[in-house]
């Protein structure tokens, strides 16, 4: 046997977190693994992704050369991932997730919450805007967030040449591509809701039509994270259910509530917002850890359906598609 395809966008952040996912695939099937570099719609476009929608621009690429056998598996960054799964393709594992925190860049140190009047901050999601927008609302804050693309070399480079104060970033993403010493502020949670999946990682194969595909589907669960996955599987349930596209303002996190080393129970949090943070919708639910999957994807929907009666339908611009 050859060996094995691994389809991946050709960004730098792609580039690296795929080289780890080939160690690791390496190592459970003993196979070589071979980067095969497969160029998105999302990397060539040049508009926003609020504009193009954002749903599977930078997914649809990689799915079709694995659907046509040009790739035994394809890596993702989940928060990119659609929520609707193709029959014919399954989410063959999900990493144990790195940090999900959004985090600042900012000039001379800065902190968010030191930020000076009128500070431009930088971000193209109308998530971040949403929340960054409504915290400085409350807080006697003024900042300009200035709606930016492109990839993390050039966010950054924003703020290295002075155009702007801070731009925000997910923390995981600076950390891959060996850039997490930049991170001026790790924003908590409780301020800026991460996206659903961020900081995590789809490996994705075709359904088992042949015996090969079987035999990788069957040894990539082997780079499962069991909590992980239920995590995801709760937050991209929530996005789902709000029928809001990955670009909507939708933030949502799913974390373990432990007394000590014993796990008791899981918190799912979600919000959505207007961009400019004048109205927020953020609720939490707290209950058993799910055991299955269809037990994480009802935690998402009763949150969601909790929201959209608090009136998340009139706050997101975009709808699915
Ligand atoms: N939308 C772009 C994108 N998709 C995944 C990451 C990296 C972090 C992750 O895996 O969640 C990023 C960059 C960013 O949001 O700063």
């Amino acid at each position: 046997m050859g060996p094995l395809r691994l389809g991946t966008r050709r960004s730098k952040l792609a580039m690296s977190q795929s080289g780890k996912v080939a160690d690791a695939v390496s190592q459970v099937t003993g196979r070589p693994v071979e980067l095969v570099e497969i160029t998105t719609y999302g990397d060539t476009t040049r508009e926003h992704l609020a504009q193009i929608g954002g749903t599977g621009v930078f997914v649809t690429a990689l799915r079709d050369a694995l659907l046509r056998g040009e790739v035994d598996f394809a890596v993702h960054s989940l928060k990119d991932l659609p929520t609707t799964q193709p029959d014919d393709l399954v989410l063959a594992a999900v990493p144990r997730r790195e940090d999900p925190r959004d985090a600042l860049v900012a000039r001379d140190g800065l902190r968010f919450t030191d930020l000076p009047d009128g500070a431009r901050v930088g971000t193209g999601s109308p998530r971040r805007m949403a929340q960054l927008n409504a915290y400085a609302r409350g807080h006697g804050m003024r900042i300009e967030t200035v709606a930016i693309r492109g990839n993390v070399d050039t966010r950054i480079g924003y703020v290295r040449k002075g155009e702007l104060d801070a731009v925000v970033l997910a923390a995981a993403g600076l950390s891959r591509i060996g850039r997490i010493d930049e991170v001026t502020d790790f924003l908590p949670v409780d301020t800026v809701l991460p996206a659903p999946g961020q900081g995590a990682l789809a490996i994705e194969c075709r359904a088992g039509h042949t015996a090969q595909d079987t035999a990788l589907v069957a040894a990539l669960a082997g780079l499962d994270d069991p909590f992980t996955r239920v995590a995801v599987t709760a937050e991209r349930s929530l996005l789902a259910s709000l029928e809001a596209g990955c670009s909507a303002p939708v933030g949502a996190l799913a974390d373990l509530l432990a007394d000590g080393q014993i796990v008791k129970e899981m918190r799912l949090r979600g919000v959505v917002g207007t961009t400019d943070g004048s109205t927020l919708v953020q609720l939490s639910t707290t209950g058993p850890v799910p055991e299955t999957h269809d037990q994480a994807m009802a935690l998402g929907r009763e949150l969601a359906a909790e929201m959209l009666a608090k009136g998340a339908a009139g706050l997101m611009g975009e709808r699915a598609h």
